[in-house]
């Protein structure tokens, strides 16, 4: 600190320096050597800054505006060159963003020019062409807009700053897509593999792109683009496999009915089958159909071993019967030549002893022949009766394995009718409505919690609420009434000839009732309740599209606290 020999006003330094300490202990400054010397020169009237500050701010001055002209004049360079991303309306709102977000600080404002400009520069416009997106904004164009507008945007509320958090979040999702991407893509094969590699390689590239150069950035772009248009390729060909393995189940289903031994037995199950598929390839759907398929496979198979040996009886009887006959037939045959052998004895007999003794054979000869006949004639009679019964057995064991065609409108679990046989039924209320104009009210049910129930008392009871469910649902409604399993722990309820309101005060008791009722499971006490949701049927629309307001209405009970009905 350089301190003056004597003051305009004649001070002297010493009384100079002692009207400086009180005026620091008046304004209560400490005493560091830059307050000292202020209030020194304030106490002698020198000028506040030695000529050395005011060269050194001179030159820190210079500094700033060659700073500020280099940036300035790269800004300006910027906003003339054309860029594929980067347009020129783009450039201008992003340069008034900086301005107005910047106000306050020289600093930020230059930090942050600074990054916007090296953003334009990384825009050239031998990029390799991008994809439009379906507003019009190129798909690669994105991410950089997206990075810049967050790092230009203006203060809010306290924030980590947009450059910071952006490579965090980008650095996430691409190893997140990367994971989803190369897990879709998994399967046996050679392209499926190269695939897999080739986006491995660029996510990874991409991860380590921080600080490249804008060619190397260029040739990443590509890389990437190349490795998604790979996998497109492959999951697209999934796609299209997917479908034609529909078609064909669907073509495979068609020719069962012709190769079936019976058409009628299979005929069921292919319907079944293709209104599955009809439906749409879903997990639940496949499950019901599988599980359907198998059980009426293993109740067909244990009524034809039935069959067969109902069958394999009823021959071997005919073949004993014909046994019977035919020694029968040579009993006779023996009696008619004796009968014959009889005669001539008769005619040669010259005493009446001898007459005597013919007749006592043939009487007992008859007798011997009659015996036999009434043997032959009841056991005939028996294996008769017994052959009637195969017969009759074989062919209900016939009609009960016809009738599994009919049980693919069933629900095997819980015997009340399922998707098949709600559809045959609404197709039937639907043509009675619009014959008689009547009400029709349509109610989507669902077990409340029972996911819960599942996790706790496991799937057996789980299945066993369900059948309880619809056994009591069928038994408390009419018997017009139509109860069916829609899938899963859902069933729909038709109610013919009934106003929304009756619908749902029916609905409203039946859950009443059951909330007073439990049924034992492995000698447990289970409750359930279950929401509901009802509409009336509108003439005209699908079943699907009622089902769909009472679905709403369900969702309502459900929100509202559940065992209850609401209407929709
Ligand atoms: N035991 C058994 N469980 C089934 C069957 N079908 C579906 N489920 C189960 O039913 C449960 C349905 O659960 P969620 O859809 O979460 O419904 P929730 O637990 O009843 O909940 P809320 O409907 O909100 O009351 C799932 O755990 C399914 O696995 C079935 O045939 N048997």
């Amino acid at each position: 600190m350089s301190i003056p020999g004597k003051t305009t006003e004649g001070q002297t330094p010493a009384l100079l320096a002692k009207a400086a300490l009180r005026r620091l202990a008046e304004q209560r400054l400490e005493p560091t050597p830059d307050n000292f010397r202020q209030a020194y020169e304030a106490e002698g009237g020198l000028p506040s800054q030695p000529a050395a500050v005011a060269a050194d701010l001179a030159e820190r001055d210079h500094d700033e505006g060659e700073r500020w002209s280099t940036l300035i004049s790269r800004v300006v360079r910027g906003a003339e060159r054309g860029g594929r991303q980067w347009t020129m309306a783009r450039k201008k709102e992003s340069l008034q963003r900086v301005l107005e977000g910047s106000r306050g600080s020289g600093t930020r404002l230059h930090q942050r020019l600074g990054q916007l400009i090296a953003s334009w520069d990384s825009d050239t416009l031998d990029a390799t062409p991008l994809e439009d997106t379906a507003d019009g904004v190129p798909a690669a164009a994105t991410a950089p807009v997206a990075s810049v507008a967050a790092n230009v945007a203006p203060d809010a509320a306290p924030r980590t700053p947009a450059a910071e958090t952006w490579p965090v979040v980008a650095s996430h999702a691409v190893a997140q897509l990367g994971d989803t991407a190369v897990q879709a893509l998994q399967g046996p094969g050679v392209p499926q593999a190269e695939a897999t590699q080739a986006l491995r390689q660029a996510l990874t590239r991409a991860q380590q792109s921080a600080g490249l150069p804008p060619h190397e950035v260029n040739a990443l772009q590509v890389e990437l683009t190349q490795a998604c248009n790979q996998a497109r390729r492959i999951i697209d060909h999934r796609h299209l496999l997917t479908s034609q393995l529909t078609q064909l189940v669907s073509a495979l289903t068609d020719s069962l009915v012709d190769l079936a031994e019976d058409e009628s037995w299979a005929q069921g199950q292919c319907l079944a089958m293709r209104h599955q598929i009809s439906e749409g390839l879903n997990r639940r759907g496949m499950d019901h159909i599988q599980a359907l398929l198998a059980d009426t496979r293993q109740r067909q198979r244990v009524l034809k071993f039935e069959r067969e040996q109902a069958r394999q009886a009823l021959k071997s009887l005919i073949h004993q019967m014909l046994q019977e006959l035919a020694a029968l037939g040579q009993t006779t045959d023996r009696f008619q030549d004796n009968l014959g052998r009889y005669a001539d004895t008769i005619g040669a007999a010259d005493t009446l002893q001898s007459l005597a003794g013919v007749v006592r054979e043939m009487v007992a000869e008859s007798r011997a022949v009659a015996s036999v006949v009434a043997d032959t004639q009841q056991r005939l009679h028996t294996e008769h009766s017994r052959a009637t019964e195969l017969t009759a057995r074989v062919r209900e064991l016939e009609d009960e394995i016809r009738q599994l065609s009919a049980e693919a409108a069933t629900d095997p679990l819980t015997q009340v009718a399922n998707r098949r046989g709600l559809e045959k039924a609404f197709e039937a209320e639907r043509s009675r409505v619009d014959r008689s104009n009547t009400a029709l009210v349509v109610a989507l049910l669902d077990v409340d919690n029972f996911k819960k129930l599942n996790d706790q008392l496991g799937h057996n009871t789980g299945d066993e609420a369900l059948r309880f469910l619809a056994r009591r649902v069928s038994e408390c409604l009419r018997p017009v009434d139509v109860v069916a399993r829609y899938g899963g722990e859902e069933f729909v309820v038709m109610l013919p000839d009934t106003s929304l309101e009756e619908g749902q005060a029916a609905l409203t008791r039946l859950q009443r009732t059951l909330s007073a009722e439990f049924f034992t499971h492995d000698d447990k006490k289970v409750f359930i309740t279950f929401s509901a949701g009802a509409t009336l049927y509108r003439a005209g629309e699908s079943m699907e599209a009622a089902l769909e307001r009472a679905d709403l209405a369900l969702y309502e009970a459900k929100q509202s606290g559940k065992n209850r009905t609401c209407v929709g």
